[in-house]
């Protein structure tokens, strides 16, 4: 019998993740989902995850938030661009990136030309009440969320909208955003 997965099956799911034969690359503004949704995405699809997030704290042995007191945002972004780099070079299944990884020009167009660059979107408000849940973002922390992600989402969206998928990541449960990918995915290969 079919064990489905909501509204897609593991079947289906299995027959998009054989045509998958690039890294999907998650991008977006902070709290979109990238990396809870990017999780839920690569068990669907049977593919491995790493956030790039996660890979630049290893590397440095320091959280996001110290690398930027320490050493400031110029430096991280170097580290970004050297993690999301490797990280493609290895072709890692799901990447999730960090919100202003696509905005390097060279890691945008690393993305586009290797991997499957999907922009989750999402309400202003849904990623003000999100991100207030962990005070792990350092760009959030001195000024008024919903002003930041307004001006950021004012300033990025040129560069997100590059991406050649988008989908919307608003109310529901992180496996529907997951399962809406997959779809997008679907339609686009
Ligand atoms: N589709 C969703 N439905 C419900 N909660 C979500 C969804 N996507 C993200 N969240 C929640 O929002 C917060 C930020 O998600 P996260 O994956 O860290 O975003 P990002 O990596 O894009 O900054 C987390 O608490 C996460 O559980
Ligand atoms: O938008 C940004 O510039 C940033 C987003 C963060 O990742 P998430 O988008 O996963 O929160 C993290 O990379 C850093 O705090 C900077
Ligand atoms: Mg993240």
């Amino acid at each position: 019998m079919t064990e489905d997965c909501q509204n897609i099956s593991k079947e289906h799911a299995a027959a998009v993740a054989r045509r998958i034969d690039r890294p999907v690359v998650l991008v977006g503004l902070m709290g979109v989902g990238k990396s809870t949704v990017g999780s839920r995405l690569a068990g669907l699809i049977g593919r491995d995850f790493v956030d790039a997030d996660q890979e630049i704290e290893k590397a440095a042995q320091r959280s996001i938030a110290e690398i930027f007191e320490d050493f400031g945002e110029a430096y991280f972004r170097d580290g970004e661009r050297r993690v999301i780099a490797r990280l493609m070079e290895e072709r890692r299944g799901v990447i999730a990136t960090g919100g202003g990884a696509f905005v390097d020009p060279e890691t945008r167009a690393l993305i586009l030309e290797n991997g499957i660059a999907v922009w989750i979107d999402c309400a202003i408000d849904t990623l003000v009440e999100r991100t207030s849940r962990k005070k792990t973002r350092p760009l959030l922390r001195n000024g008024d969320p919903h002003e930041i992600l307004t001006r950021l989402y004012r300033e990025r969206e040129p560069f997100y909208s590059q991406a050649p998928i988008r989908v919307m990541s608003d109310e529901g449960p992180h496996i529907e955003t997951a399962m809406k990918i997959v779809e997008a995915v679907d339609a686009w290969l």
